[in-house]
């Protein structure tokens, strides 16, 4: 039996179709020999199905590579068990206990690296996650061990040094002394890393066929595509030999430009279309890139407005092909209403900072992503979002102008972009999103 060594913050699909399976693929090449304790928080229910399944799931990876189908489905067997840590909060401390554990990583969302005023030392657990990281770092310096590389896989700028900064905050308030944070400084490698894999989750569409495929009842079932990068600031290749695995890892002194272009051309491919996709009716990425318009009109926003923000170069432009392959991949069934959850945050993230850019450097606002956000915001006027009550509350209620100049909302007064969003917006208010559609679209003379 292996010894644990990671552990894991998260259960999500991501972390099960990405770091989970590399770690597979390191120990059935006999390249590490570590399994992985995953931590759940969330009061979700995966944590029951991990131990149920003793850890075991399997893994589909569909999609064209070199012009072919490839459709791979394998075990992956890397978890040991899992905790639920609310109420095994001395079991989760305990983990810091054991001399083997080498590794920590984390996806908590975007929303998981958060300081939050109101946690104590004497919270068990305290309620955020760098707070739980902060404890369980603690109990590892008390017990004299070595510390840990972390690599947190959440998707925001500077992933590990605001988790860090985060944790040395908490230990300050906490009084746990200058020689833990020596310690924490010396002892622990908080990596950067940005993370790609379009991970579509459970196939319930079809899940008979997978369970007969496979010969058994798999709650843990996971889709994704066979394009993966984990980009990661350092260099653990020794005892991580991830590319020895045939993993697609990058160890490297920056990934800054590896997330910018992810973000900006990936990320904010989705954002900019789902929402105005939705609003017609469509359900998926993949009926997107069918859809006339749609596809069109995210065309345009890839190859007209984003890629000349990021400056044009030939990394940007052949990641932008890659990406509309990755889209139009047939075998994967991504539903808009997933990327939906949370719009605001990445609209902030993944398009404003193009916008910005765009004008900065053209002198003029890009009306394809300007369309975006009217579908946005029509979208959470007319639907049911999932997102921060006071977002959708603002949205729900107030005017046009009043929603763009909330900077509690947006972070900045966003009124500038009144008269370009304001026709798309009234048109999609009135049900007539097909009819914004053609207005850009007949608008920007041709693109269909
Ligand atoms: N699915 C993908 O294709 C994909 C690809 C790259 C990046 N991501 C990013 O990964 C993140 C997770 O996505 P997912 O697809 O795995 O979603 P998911 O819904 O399957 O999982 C989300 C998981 O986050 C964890 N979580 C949320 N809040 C937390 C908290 N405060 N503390 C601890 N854990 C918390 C929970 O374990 C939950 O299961 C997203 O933010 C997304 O941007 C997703
Ligand atoms: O996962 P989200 O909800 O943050 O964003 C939706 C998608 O853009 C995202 O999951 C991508 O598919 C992924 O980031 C690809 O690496």
């Amino acid at each position: 039996m292996s010894r644990e060594r990671i552990i894991q913050f998260g259960t999500g699909r991501l972390l099960r179709g990405f770091v989970d399976c590399f770690v597979d693929s390191l120990n059935r090449r006999g390249l590490y020999d570590g399994k992985i304790v995953v931590v759940q928080s969330t009061g979700g229910h995966t944590w029951k199905d991990i131990n149920d399944q003793h850890g075991k799931y399997h893994l589909v990876l569909r999609g064209i590579e070199n012009g072919q189908p490839v459709e791979e489905c394998r075990a992956v067997e890397s978890i040991s068990r899992a905790l639920e840590i609310n109420g095994q909060f001395d079991e989760f401390l305990q983990l810091a206990e054991n001399p083997d554990m080498q590794v920590i990583v984390s996806n908590t969302t975007e929303v998981g690296i958060q300081y939050d005023a109101a946690d104590r030392a004497t919270d068990a657990p305290p309620s955020s996650f760098p707070a739980k990281l902060c404890r369980l770092l603690y109990r590892r310096y008390e017990c004299g061990l070595p510390g840990f590389l972390i690599f947190p896989c959440e998707l925001i700028d500077s992933n590990a040094q605001v988790l860090k900064g985060i944790v040395c905050r908490y230990a300050e308030e906490w009084g746990y002394g200058q020689d833990f944070l020596n310690w924490l400084e010396q002892e622990n490698k908080f990596c950067n890393t940005l993370v790609d894999r379009i991970c579509t989750g459970f196939p319930k569409e079809e899940e008979a066929r997978w369970q007969e495929k496979i010969g058994e009842k798999d709650k843990l079932l996971n889709v994704a595509e066979p394009f993966h990068l984990w980009a990661i600031e350092g260099d653990y290749e020794a005892l991580l030999p991830f590319c020895t695995a045939g993993c697609n890892v990058v160890w490297t002194t920056d990934i800054t430009p590896y997330k910018k272009r992810k973000v900006r051309i990936l990320n904010g491919g989705h954002t900019s279309m789902v929402l105005g996709a939705s609003l017609l009716g469509l359900e998926n990425v993949l009926e997107c890139m069918r859809h006339e318009q749609v596809h069109a009109l995210f065309r345009h926003c890839i190859w007209e407005e984003i890629v000349p923000a990021l400056g044009g170069g030939t990394e940007e432009e052949s990641f932008a092909r890659a990406v509309e392959d990755r889209f139009s991949n047939p075998y994967l069934c991504h539903h808009l209403s997933d990327i939906a959850v949370n719009s605001v945050s990445k609209f902030k993230v993944r398009i404003l900072p193009t916008i910005l850019e765009y004008r900065e450097q053209f002198g003029a606002l890009p009306d394809g992503l300007c369309f975006s956000l009217a579908a946005l915001l029509a979208y959470y006027r007319l639907k049911e979002p999932k997102d921060k009550p006071e977002y959708i509350r603002t949205l729900k209620e107030k005017a046009l102008r009043e929603i763009l100049s909330d900077q509690a909302v947006w972070g900045r007064d966003l009124s500038f972009l009144m008269e370009k969003v304001s026709p798309y917006y009234e048109r999609m208010l009135a049900g007539r999103t097909e009819e914004a559609y053609q207005m850009i679209l007949k608008d920007k003379g041709g693109i269909l």
